[in-house]
């Protein structure tokens, strides 16, 4: 069998909502793909029991659809499902990588990333490419209208993935309708400095970059703790924090030598409001790898 990993991954960072994402060094899905007459999917790892066997109702069934390469697929969840870390972007990414190769297709990754938002657009109702793009393309990514630009940027980061679950489905119903000129003037700023940042690789400007005052509040509503996790990772030193994609995973950007703090200080501060949480130490790396 063929063999691909795809990395979580974290959309939006704040000021960059539907447009900016990062490639996270860990966790991540491992994707098997061997030709077959039809396409079956078999399902084990975090969160599994949550998601669809059926082809139909699989992002890497829709992947395998769109390239029309019928597949064997077991993929083995490093990336919980509902946690706001591209779960269901990693296995759309991964599986679009591995059916490429394993049926000669020579797409480019930039060429696979509208085919992997297939998958995406079957679970969330949209075909964003912010998660799919980074998982597939590594580094931090710029996913527009006019094309995706990538970013060879590698900041530490700590992701805290609350025991609670939030849809992106449901999580796109709380986005704002309208937004205060003075907010969206604050965002663009915010979004110019945070990508200066990672161009400099300075952890300092990403996290205050990091600032959102649009979609953030809204979301972090659906958080139990978001609040105090925040303030608690800011006093143990993070650079900047919000919700991870559409949420409930919380991202703190940060400096390595803070990283281990940030980690105990967001999970004492979940467990402080009655919330079961676990921490990844990580940082931005690469995109879908063929082993
Ligand atoms: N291969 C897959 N991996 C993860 N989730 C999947 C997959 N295929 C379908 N889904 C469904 O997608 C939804 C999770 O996606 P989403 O809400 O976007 O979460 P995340 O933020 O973790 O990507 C769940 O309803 C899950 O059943
Ligand atoms: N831009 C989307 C990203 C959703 O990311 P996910 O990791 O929660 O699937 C959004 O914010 O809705």
């Amino acid at each position: 069998m063929l063999t691909v990993r795809a990395p979580a991954t974290s959309a939006n960072l704040g000021s960059g909502f539907d447009v900016f994402g990062a490639a996270l060094e860990r966790p991540a899905d491992v994707v098997r793909v061997e030709r077959a007459e039809e396409t079956t999917i078999e399902m084990t790892g975090a969160g599994s029991e949550f998601i669809p066997e059926d082809p139909e109702k699989n992002t890497a069934g829709a992947v395998a659809e769109a390239l029309d390469a019928p597949a064997r697929i077991k993929i083995d969840k490093g990336v919980r499902p509902a946690s706001g870390l591209g779960s269901s972007a990693a296995s759309a990414a991964g599986a679009a990588l591995a059916l490429n190769e394993l049926y000669d297709r020579g797409l480019s990754r930039s060429e696979l990333v509208p085919v992997a938002a297939e998958g995406e657009a079957l679970v969330s109702g949209e075909a964003h490419e912010d998660n799919v793009a980074p998982a597939l393309l590594g580094g931090f990514t710029i996913a527009a209208d006019e094309g995706v630009t990538r970013v060879d940027a590698s900041i530490p980061l700590v992701v805290c993935l609350p025991d609670i679950v939030v849809s992106t489905r449901d999580a796109r119903r709380v986005v704002p309708d309208t937004a205060a000129v003075e907010d969206v003037v604050d965002t663009v700023g915010r979004a110019a400095r945070l990508t200066t940042g990672m161009h400099r690789n300075d952890p300092e400007m990403v996290g205050s970059g990091m600032e959102d005052r649009i979609v953030t509040p809204a979301r972090a509503e659906l958080i139990d703790g978001y609040d105090e996790v925040r303030e608690a990772a800011l006093a143990a030193g993070a650079t900047g924090v919000t919700v991870s994609g559409a949420g409930p995973g919380v991202i703190a950007a940060c400096y390595e030598s803070d990283r281990r703090e940030i980690a105990g200080a967001m999970l004492d501060a979940f467990d402080d409001a009655g919330v079961e949480s676990r921490a990844y130490q990580t940082r931005i790396g690469d995109g879908a790898t063929i082993h």
